[in-house]
């Protein structure tokens, strides 16, 4: 794919500085915090009823994430993506866990199904769950993924009617016709609780800053897992890792990005 492309996703979400509502887990709230400021946008939590419309309305996107769900959550996220549905803010569902518990499942088959989801946005073994595909879930982390896994975004992204992200040592993002895949990366991500829910708010705020979700969410992708790479060289081990991954994503430059994003189309991968 064209790396101007990329770097320019990256340009737009510095220069609109998106505000990205999130209703998520208990576990990762700060680094999602985080991460959406080292990207260049604005992260507010709103998770109470009360407020959770009214929040999602003011926002550039909203991040579901269902690490931590409660019945009473589960409320809060249909009222925040009814507000945003009806203003054409794209919302974006972390399924974590889907798959590990049928509670998992069944909030996001109904979050799915009441609300018009941007991105769904999972780990292999969420989206394989989700897709009916053979995904497989053990807490929160991916067990594994029966079958192509280009073709099971795509397939999840026509049964959904929406684009999939799927993350892995390699990033799958489908709308079911087109799908892209991100190579760049590290191991290290995948040893730290918290890099797949920081994954959805730089999707959200590069959904939010662009026109084209499937380019938005490659390039939100390609910009994370590139930040992952350069944090890489600087860690002694997952927690320095972690540090560096904040700097690294405050500190990416258009250059360095257009220079070393490496994202294909999957059928030429
Ligand atoms: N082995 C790996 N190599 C490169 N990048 C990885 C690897 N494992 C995970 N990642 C990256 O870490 C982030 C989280 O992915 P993943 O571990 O699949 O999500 P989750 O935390 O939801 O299980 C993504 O940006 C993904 O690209
Ligand atoms: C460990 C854990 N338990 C419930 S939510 C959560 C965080 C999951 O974060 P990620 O999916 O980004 O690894
Ligand atoms: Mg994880």
């Amino acid at each position: 794919m064209d790396p101007k492309s990329i770097a320019d996703a990256l340009t737009a979400v510095r220069h609109s500085r998106p505000l990205v509502h999130h209703i998520t887990n208990t576990v990762t709230t700060n680094d999602c915090a985080n991460i959406t400021l080292c990207t260049g946008a604005a992260p507010v939590m709103a998770a109470a009823p009360e407020e959770a419309g009214e929040m999602a309305a003011l926002a550039g996107a909203v991040v579901l994430n269902i690490g931590t769900l409660s019945a009473a959550q589960v409320e809060s996220m249909l009222i925040a993506g009814r507000a945003a549905n009806e203003r054409g803010i794209p919302v974006i569902l972390d399924p974590v866990g889907a798959g590990a518990t049928a509670m998992r499942t069944e909030a996001c088959e109904r979050l799915l199904a009441e609300l018009d989801i941007a991105v769904l946005k999972g780990n292999a073994g969420e989206i394989g769950v989700l897709a009916g595909a053979g995904g497989e879930v053990r807490g929160v982390d991916s067990a594994g993924l029966a079958g192509d896994p280009a073709a099971v975004a795509a397939s999840c992204a026509r049964t959904y009617g929406t684009v999939v992200v799927m993350t892995g040592p390699e990033d799958y993002i489908s709308d079911g016709e087109r799908t892209l895949v991100v190579g760049n990366g590290n191991p290290l991500m995948g040893c730290l609780s918290g890099t797949g829910c920081m994954t959805a708010s730089v999707v959200g705020a590069f959904v939010a800053a662009g026109d084209d979700a499937v380019v938005a969410a490659a390039a939100a992708c390609a910009s994370f897992s590139r930040a992952g790479e350069r944090a890489a060289e600087l860690a002694r081990g997952p927690y320095s890792f972690r540090t560096a991954l904040f700097d690294e994503m405050a500190n990416l430059t258009e250059d360095d990005l257009a220079a070393h994003a490496d994202v294909r189309d999957a059928g030429a991968a």
